[in-house]
C-alpha cells in the first residue's frame, strides 16, 4: 500500500464542496491587485508576510474576527479583471492539488462597490473558472469547477441572490448558500430565499452549526429544508458518548443520538466539515477535539473541505494530512470521504457517477496498490 506522505496525498483525487473564492486568493495576488486598484489598507506589503498575517489574524478563535480578514480580499475583488483572475487562479491551484471536482462559493453582493451589477460579477467569475479549467487541461489536469452563490446572513439580499442562482443555473451556478456571522442571524430570517429555491427545484446549503449550535442546525433542516450543512460540526452537541471514550477510536458503540443528530444521519445530510477552519473560528477547541472521526465512524455523510485556503494556509492535501495524523486514516478512508463528497455534489446524478467511476475509484485503486 502506498504511504500517506505529502507527495502521495497530493496525488489522491479530491472533491471540494466548501471553498470560498474570497478566502482562497494567493497572497501575491492580493498584493498585486491592491497595487492595481489603489487599495492601501493592506497590513503587510510582502507576499510571505501577508500570507502569515492572514493566517494569524484568522486564528482568533472567533468567527466574527475571522470574518474581518475578508475586508482585504473583498476590497481587491471589485473589477471584472480582478474577479476573472482570482477565479482562474483558484481553479489552477485546486487542479495542482488534484482536486477533480469543486464547488466554489462567494457573495456577489460584496463585489458591487465599483459599480458592477450582480450579473456582471457572476459572469466574470464563471469566465475565470472556465479559463482555469482550460489552463489546467492544457497541463494534463482534468477539473470541473462549479459555482455556488452566497448571500450574507446579516444583509437583506438573499431572495435576490437566490434568483441569481436560478437565473444562472444552466451556466455554471449549481446552488445557493448563506454565510457570515451566525449568532443573531438565524437561517429562518432568509426563509423566502430558501422557499424560492425549493419552488424552483434548486439545491442549497446553509452555513449552520459552526459558531452557533443545535438550534441553527434545526432551523436549517426543519424550517429551511437545506440539502447540505456548511460545517454542521455542532451536531456533535446532540451525541452522547460513553464516559472517557477516545475521540480517535475506531468504533463508538453506546453512542446515543438525539433528534437532530438522528435526522442529519437518517436523511444522509452531507456535512461540509472544514477541520482547520473549525479550529481557527473556535467551533472546536483543537483538532484532537474535532468530532470528525466520531461522525465518520457513526456513518454520518462526512466530507473534507478547506473553507478558506488563504486564511487557513491550507489545501485539501493538508487537510487530509491533518486528519491522517490525528485519526490514523488510510487511503480507503479518504476514498470514502471523497465518494461521499461527490455523491453530495449539486450536479446531476449521471455527472456525479461519471466522476466517481472514471476518476475517483481508479485513482484510489492505484494508491491502494490494486490497480
Ligand atoms: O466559515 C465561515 N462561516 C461563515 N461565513 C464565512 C465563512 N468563511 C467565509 N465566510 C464568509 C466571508 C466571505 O466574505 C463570505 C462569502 O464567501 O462568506
Ligand atoms: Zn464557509
Amino acid at each position: 500500500m502506498t504511504t500517506l506522505d505529502p507527495a502521495h496525498l497530493t496525488l489522491a483525487p479530491k472533491v471540494l464542496l466548501h471553498d470560498h473564492l474570497d478566502g482562497g486568493l494567493r497572497p501575491a495576488t492580493v498584493l498585486e491587485l491592491a497595487h492595481e486598484v489603489g487599495y492601501d489598507g493592506l497590513p503587510v506589503d510582502d507576499a510571505a508576510g501577508l500570507g502569515r498575517w492572514f493566517r494569524e489574524a484568522a486564528d482568533s478563535g472567533s468567527l466574527e474576527r475571522y470574518l474581518e480578514t475578508f475586508t482585504h480580499t473583498v476590497a481587491v475583488m471589485q473589477t471584472v479583471d480582478a474577479l476573472e483572475r482570482v477565479a482562474r487562479e483558484c481553479v489552477e491551484d485546486l487542479a495542482d492539488d488534484n482536486v477533480v471536482y469543486a464547488e466554489v462559493r462567494y457573495a456577489p453582493e460584496q463585489h458591487l462597490e465599483a459599480g458592477l451589477t450582480l450579473d456582471e460579477v457572476v459572469e466574470a467569475v464563471l469566465r475565470g473558472f472556465a479559463d482555469g479549467e482550460r489552463i489546467a487541461a492544457d497541463r494534463g489536469k482534468t477539473i470541473i469547477v462549479r459555482c455556488l452563490v452566497t448571500a450574507m446572513r446579516h444583509a437583506a439580499r438573499s431572495r435576490e441572490i437566490a434568483e441569481l442562482a436560478v437565473r444562472y443555473r444552466d451556466r455554471g451556478v449549481v446552488g445557493f448558500d448563506i454565510a457570515g456571522a451566525e449568532a443573531g442571524h438565524p437561517p429562518t430570517r432568509h426563509l423566502d430565499a430558501f422557499e424560492y429555491m425549493r419552488a424552483n427545484c434548486a439545491p442549497f446549503t446553509i452555513h449552520a452549526g459552526e459558531a452557533f449550535g443545535l438550534p441553527s442546525i434545526h432551523e436549517a433542516i426543519g424550517f429551511c429544508g437545506t440539502d447540505r450543512l456548511g460545517h454542521g460540526v455542532r451536531v456533535f452537541d446532540d451525541i452522547e458518548l460513553p464516559d472517557g471514550v477516545d475521540l480517535a477510536a475506531h468504533s463508538f458503540t453506546g453512542a446515543k443520538l438525539g433528534l437532530i443528530a438522528n435526522i442529519v444521519r437518517d436523511k444522509r445530510i452531507p456535512l461540509e466539515l472544514c477541520p482547520s477552519s473549525n479550529v481557527q473560528t473556535g467551533a472546536v477547541t483543537s483538532l484532537a477535539e474535532h468530532p470528525f472521526n466520531v461522525l465518520a465512524r457513526l456513518r454520518f455523510r462526512v466530507t473534507v473541505n478547506t473553507d478558506n485556503r488563504l486564511m487557513g494556509d491550507t489545501t485539501m492535501s493538508k487537510e487530509f494530512g491533518l486528519l491522517a495524523d490525528q485519526f490514523g486514516y488510510g487511503w480507503a478512508d479518504f476514498e470514502r470521504f471523497t465518494v461521499n463528497a461527490m455523491k453530495s455534489a449539486f450536479i446531476h446524478f449521471d455527472e456525479r457517477l461519471a466522476v466517481i467511476d472514471d476518476v475517483i475509484k481508479p485513482g484510489y485503486a492505484v494508491l491502494l496498490g490494486s490497480g
